[in-house]
């Protein structure tokens, strides 16, 4: 094809394809793919761009486009559409959405204007004929890479308008006691940064929610969050899962396999219970720590790989150090910045609002009662938040429409307290035993036709009902179960 290109005067045609720094452009200037079969129009297209202080990635044909365009994203693509293998400009076209978001220019021969107009309807965003012209060419291109930073600063905005619309706990981290307030405060503070964090906090207090808090709000949102819990293994199978094996490693490792290590590329690696890590084990991450690379079981070439770590455990890391059973280096690597998740006990303030989310979730329109939060206040969380989401949530899933309000005796049948207390009347802690003679089948027909019939009367409501039947709720609901009619 014939373009209007000349050798720029003075400025040496381009020697080879550039790319390969991954430094954001200076203003104005941006990193453009060109995508043409045509040696020529490569190198004095891609010389004219990069003088003009454009980064420019060279493909020659489709394949070759799509691999650039995966490796490293670029703010604009310049696609000829007649090429190799095909010269069918209907295979160029194809490709045109496979770029998107990315504006693309297309470029057509002299008088093709029934393409560039199908190519517009394609989603590209512009188009240019050859011969080029090179004022049009540096015009179009300065335009796209204008409107590709326009649209990411929209993007960027929109999705912060869209969390600050969720309110605070758009990090799922519901709570309204100060040490709540503070921590989700803390968790925005660091999450955008790269320092490690460790979370310390009793069972169930949401250091994994912390830890999914920090990676969905740092840049690395986008790339995976891995998770993997350091007690649960063997060092060996911990050594392996985390940095993978190759084959004939060991029994039973029949190919090579990538680790979490691996797998968390770009995002973060959750540990979760670190203080449970087999000493042998503590070694090699802080050697990962460090170095950032590692050596898949049985391999020999060292990998490397860019993962935020974050750490939690339950236990006293400090008194594992004193004793000798956590190493302090490891524990001075991990430990950048330390967040705490405080036991229920310590912030009794988030119970109500914590409770009513977890009703909500099984039972949108339901509520607590009176008594209700104040059994929950009462009672002691040894699992904390998780046992309180247990507990709440059963009890909502124990209500039977068009009942609405979670009372305290639903939340202790639900919590299995009841198990362990006396027998309050017409509340029998365990079944009647299953009865085989005549009495014992009349009297459970009668006892099935009152409750049933006492029910409907009462318009579904158990409350209601348990007290026309002159026995507690709890009572109630024992009896539906026992009679298998709910
Ligand atoms: N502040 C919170 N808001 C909403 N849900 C919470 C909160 N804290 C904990 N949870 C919920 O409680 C449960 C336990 O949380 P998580 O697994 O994060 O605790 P953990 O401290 O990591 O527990 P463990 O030490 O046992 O691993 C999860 O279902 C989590 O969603």
């Amino acid at each position: 094809m014939n373009q209007a290109f000349h050798e720029p005067s003075g400025h040496p045609p381009a020697q080879s394809i550039a790319g390969g720094a991954d430094t954001p452009s200076a203003p104005g200037h941006g990193h453009v793919l060109l995508v043409d079969d045509e040696a020529a129009f490569q190198r004095l297209g891609g010389a004219f761009l990069r003088n003009l202080g454009h980064e420019v990635t060279l493909a020659g044909d489709g394949v070759q486009a799509l691999a650039a365009f995966a490796q490293r994203r670029p703010e604009l693509v310049l696609l000829d559409l007649a090429m190799p293998p095909h010269m069918d400009p209907e295979r160029g076209l194809e490709l045109i959405p496979r770029f998107a978001p990315v504006p693309v220019v297309v470029l057509t021969g002299h008088g093709d204007h029934a393409l560039a107009l199908r190519a517009t309807e394609l989603g590209a965003w512009d188009f240019l004929t050859k011969p080029i012209d090179p004022d049009m060419l540096r015009f179009v291109v300065a335009r796209g890479l204008h409107k590709a930073r326009l649209d990411a600063e929209l993007a960027t905005l929109r999705a912060g308008q869209a969390l600050d619309a969720q309110g605070l706990d758009d990090m799922g981290l519901v709570g309204q006691a100060t040490a709540t307030v503070q921590l989700r405060a803390l968790v925005r503070r660091v999450a955008p940064t790269q320092v490690s964090v460790l979370v310390l906090g009793p069972t169930g207090t949401g250091k994994e929610l912390v830890a999914r808090a920090l990676h969905a709000h740092s840049a690395r949102r986008t790339a995976p969050f891995v998770a993997i819990h350091c007690g649960a293994l063997s060092a060996e199978l911990l050594e392996s899962e985390l940095f993978g094996h190759m084959k004939g490693s060991f029994t039973g490792a029949y190919r090579d396999q990538a680790g979490l290590v691996e797998a968390a590329h770009g995002g973060t690696l959750f540990l979760d219970e670190v203080g449970e890590m087999p000493p042998p084990m503590q070694v090699k991450l802080l050697r990962f720590l460090q170095e950032g690379t590692f050596v898949p079981v049985g391999g020999r070439a060292q990998k490397r790989a860019d993962v935020r770590v974050v750490a939690a455990t339950h236990r006293d890391l400090e008194a594992m150090v004193r004793e000798g059973s956590f190493r302090e280096d490891l524990f001075y690597r991990l430990k950048g910045v330390v967040l705490r998740t405080p036991s229920l006990a310590e912030r009794p303030a988030d119970i109500p609002l914590l409770a009513t989310r977890f009703l909500h979730r099984v039972a949108h329109n339901a509520r607590l009662s009176a008594d209700a939060l104040a059994w929950l206040m009462a009672r002691d969380w040894p699992g904390n938040v998780r046992e309180l989401k247990a507990v709440v949530e059963s009890a909502g899933a124990l209500l039977m429409p068009p009942e609405r309000e979670v009372d305290a005796p639903l939340l202790q049948l639900a919590s299995g307290d009841m198990a362990t207390e006396a027998p309050t009347p017409g509340t029998e802690t365990s079944p009647a035993p299953a009865g085989t003679g005549p009495l014992d089948a009349a009297l459970t027909e009668l006892e099935t036709r009152m409750v049933r019939d006492t029910l409907a009367a009462a318009g579904g409501n158990q409350s209601e009902a348990a007290r026309r039947l002159g026995i507690s709720r709890v009572g109630l609901v024992k009896k539906l179960t026992r009679l298998g009619l709910r």
